[in-house]
C-alpha cells in the first residue's frame, strides 16, 4: 500500500560508525531523515540491518507468551508499574487515551503487552520461564538496532546544527550499557482477536490502541501484516501507516520533540479496530529508546514558531520524574 510517510534506505549509512559523518551518503540521509521527522514525525526505515529472522523470532516468542493461560500470564503482571515497568500488562490495566478519549466500551485498550525494561531486561529471572527463548529474542532485537540508532542520533545532531552533534549519543549511553539507569523499553503488543458477537458491536471509532504520543526519544516499531496503525498530521488528519514488508517504522517521542524545540513532533498515533481485521490477532513490537536518567527537558535549538508542546517544559524536572508521572497517569486502576 502507498503511504505519504517517507521511506528511507539505511544502506546509505551502512559504513563503519566512526567517520560515517564525513560520507556523502550520511549528509543526504541526515537531510531526508530530518525532513521526514519534521514533516510528519514518522518515517519507514528499510535496509535497517535487523535480519527478518530476528523479527520473526521475537514475534513468535512473545506470541508464545500471550497464548499461555491467563492465570499463568498473571503471575508476571507488573507489580508496580511506576517503579518497575518490567512484565505483563493485561488489557484491563492500561488506557493510552490521554489526548482524546475515543474509549472502547470497556474503557481500556484492546491489547495485552509485555515490557522488557531497563537493566531488568538483562536478567533471565525477569522473563517467563514458560517461554525459554523470549529473553534471547528480545536481546537480539534490541542489539541489532543499537548501531543504527546511534547513527540516526548523529543525523539528528547534524540536521539540527547542534553545537555538539553528539549530544544525543551522550544522553543515551544506556544503549551500550543497560546498567546505566534509563527507561529503555522493548514492548511487545498483542491485540487479541474478537469473537463474532464482539465484532458485531464494533463502531466506526473503535480502537485497538487509543491515540497517544510516545514518551521517549524515538520508537522503532515493527508491526505484523494486519494493519490498522494511523498517524495524526499537524492539520489533524489521520493517515494510515500500513505494514511495509521488511521495514521498521521510526517515530519521534516527546523527549525528541522537546529537545528539538518542536521541529520533530511526537506525532499522535493510534491503532484502529476495523471490522475486517478484528477477528485476527495483531502483534507489534516497539523499542522505546529513552534518555539516560537525569536528562533535563529543555529545548536545544530555537523553538519552532507556533509550537504547542504536548510535553510541559519544566527546567527543574528531569525526564525520569516526568516519565514516572506519565506512567502513573496511564494506568486504568
Ligand atoms: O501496535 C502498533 O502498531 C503501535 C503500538 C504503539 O504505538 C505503542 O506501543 O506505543
Ligand atoms: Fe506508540
Amino acid at each position: 500500500m502507498k503511504s505519504e510517510i517517507p521511506i528511507l534506505d539505511c544502506s546509505k549509512i551502512s559504513g563503519s560508525y566512526d567517520g560515517v559523518s564525513d560520507s556523502d551518503g550520511f549528509e543526504e540521509f541526515a537531510k531526508q531523515l530530518g525532513d521526514g521527522m519534521s514533516s510528519i514525525g514518522f518515517v519507514y526505515l528499510t535496509n535497517h540491518g535487523v535480519h527478518h529472522s530476528i523479527i520473526d523470532v521475537v514475534l513468535r516468542e512473545s506470541r508464545n507468551f500471550f497464548e499461555l493461560p491467563k492465570d499463568v500470564k498473571m503471575k508476571y503482571r507488573k507489580p508496580d508499574a511506576v517503579e518497575n515497568f518490567n512484565g505483563y500488562t493485561p488489557a484491563e490495566d492500561e488506557q493510552l487515551n490521554e489526548t482524546v478519549g475515543t474509549t472502547n466500551k470497556s474503557g481500556h485498550d484492546y491489547k495485552e503487552a509485555w515490557d522488557s525494561w531497563g537493566k531488568e531486561m538483562l536478567s533471565e529471572a525477569n522473563y517467563p520461564s514458560e517461554v525459554p527463548g523470549m529473553k534471547k529474542s528480545v536481546d537480539d532485537f534490541r542489539l541489532s538496532l543499537v548501531t543504527l540508532c546511534k547513527k540516526l542520533f548523529l543525523c539528528f545532531g547534524h540536521y539540527l546544527k547542534l553545537e555538539d552533534p553528539e549530544f544525543f549519543l551522550q544522553r543515551h549511553r544506556a544503549l551500550d550499557d543497560l546498567n546505566i539507569k534509563s527507561h529503555n523499553d522493548i514492548r511487545t503488543n498483542y491485540y487479541m482477536a474478537l469473537n463474532s458477537s464482539e465484532v458485531d458491536e464494533i463502531t466506526e471509532d473503535a480502537m485497538r490502541l487509543n491515540e497517544h504520543n510516545d514518551w521517549g526519544t524515538v520508537t522503532f516499531l515493527v508491526q505484523d501484516s494486519v494493519g490498522g496503525l494511523e498517524a495524526k498530521k499537524t492539520n489533524g488528519d489521520w493517515i494510515p501507516v500500513p505494514p511495509i514488508e521488511n521495514s521498521i517504522v521510526l517515530n519521534a517521542g516527546l523527549m525528541l520533540e522537546m529537545w528539538s524545540g518542536g521541529h520533530f513532533p511526537a506525532t499522535g498515533h493510534r491503532v484502529r479496530l476495523l471490522k475486517s481485521q478484528a477477528k485476527t490477532v495483531r502483534q507489534s513490537i516497539g523499542f522505546f529508546v529513552q534518555p539516560d536518567g537525569e536528562s533535563n527537558c529543555i529545548p536545544l535549538v530555537p523553538e519552532k514558531k507556533d509550537w504547542h508542546p504536548a510535553y510541559p517544559k519544566v527546567d527543574k524536572e528531569t525526564h525520569f520524574e516526568y516519565f514516572r508521572n506519565r506512567v502513573a497517569g496511564s494506568r486504568a486502576y
